[in-house]
C-alpha cells in the first residue's frame, strides 16, 4: 500500500546567509512556517517539522523532531523525518520556501500511486539541475542516507543518484509554476526583500520574529 500522506518541513539550518533564523521570517501576522504547516494540513495528514528549536513549536499540532544525525544538513533533516513519518512516502520542503502549491503535490502523489514501479523518490528537474525540495521520498531511502552520511557524503543528488527516482522534466513543472516560484527558497535578507517588493500587494510586509512561541 503506497501512503503519501506526510509532509516534513525543513527547519533545522543554520541560516548562515540570512543573518537570522530562517524560522522567524514574518509576512504580516503569521511566520512563513506557520503559514507553511496551515497550508499543508489541508491536503497532509500529519506534518513533520525537523529543527533544533522545537520548544518554538510547543503550539502547533505538529510532530516536532530533532535531526538524529546532526551537521549533515538537509539530508541529516530528510533523514530523520522519514524515519518519524508514518507513511512510505513524505513531501519535503524548506521552511524557506514561501510558495506551495498544492495542484503540483497532488500531480506528485498521484505519480506515486499510479507508478508500476515502487519508487523511492520522485524530484523534478531544471533544465540538468535537481531541485531537492518540493519532491517526494521514500522510507526505502533511511538505509541509503545512513549509508551516504557514513561516508561523509551530505549531497542529495548522490543520493538520488542510485536510487529508483522518477524525474519529473522542467516542462510539465513549468506548465504548473511558469515562473518557478514554487521551487523558489529565501537565502538572503536580499532575497526577502526582492520577494517582497515582487510581491507586493499580496503579501503583507516582512519581518523577523523574536521566536516562535
Ligand atoms: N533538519 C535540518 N534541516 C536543515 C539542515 N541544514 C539545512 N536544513 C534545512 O534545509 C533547507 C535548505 O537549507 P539551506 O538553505 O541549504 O541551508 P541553511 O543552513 O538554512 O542556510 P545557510 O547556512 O545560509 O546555508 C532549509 O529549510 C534548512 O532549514 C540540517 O542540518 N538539519
Amino acid at each position: 500500500m503506497k501512503t503519501t500522506d506526510t509532509a516534513i518541513i525543513l527547519a533545522g539550518g543554520k541560516s548562515t546567509r540570512m543573518g537570522f533564523d530562517k524560522q522567524l521570517l514574518r509576512f504580516g501576522e503569521q511566520p512563513l512556517i506557520v503559514m507553511q504547516i496551515e497550508m499543508l494540513k489541508r491536503i497532509f495528514q500529519e506534518i513533520i517539522i525537523v529543527t533544533n528549536t522545537p520548544e518554538q513549536y510547543r503550539h502547533q499540532s505538529c510532530i516536532v523532531i530533532e535531526d538524529e544525525k546532526k551537521n549533515f544538513g538537509p539530508l541529516g533533516g530528510i533523514h530523520a523525518g522519514l524515519k518519524a513519518s508514518s507513511n512510505q512516502y513524505s513531501y519535503v520542503i524548506a521552511c524557506d520556501m514561501p510558495h506551495i502549491h498544492i495542484e503540483y503535490i497532488q500531480y506528485m502523489k498521484t505519480l506515486i500511486h499510479t507508478a508500476e514501479k515502487d519508487l523511492e523518490a520522485v524530484v523534478t528537474m531544471l533544465g540538468e539541475w535537481l531541485e531537492p525540495f518540493n519532491g517526494f521520498y521514500g522510507k526505502y531511502l533511511i538505509p541509503k542516507i545512513e549509508e551516504k552520511i557514513q561516508q561523509k557524503e551530505h549531497r542529495i543528488f548522490n543520493l538520488l543518484n542510485g536510487a529508483e527516482v522518477l524525474y519529473i522534466p522542467e516542462a510539465i513543472a513549468r506548465r504548473f509554476s511558469p515562473k518557478w516560484e514554487m521551487f523558489m527558497n529565501l537565502n538572503t535578507a536580499e532575497d526577502v526583500k526582492r520577494y517582497a517588493a515582487a510581491t507586493e500587494g499580496d503579501r503583507p510586509e516582512w519581518s523577523v520574529q523574536k521566536k516562535l512561541s
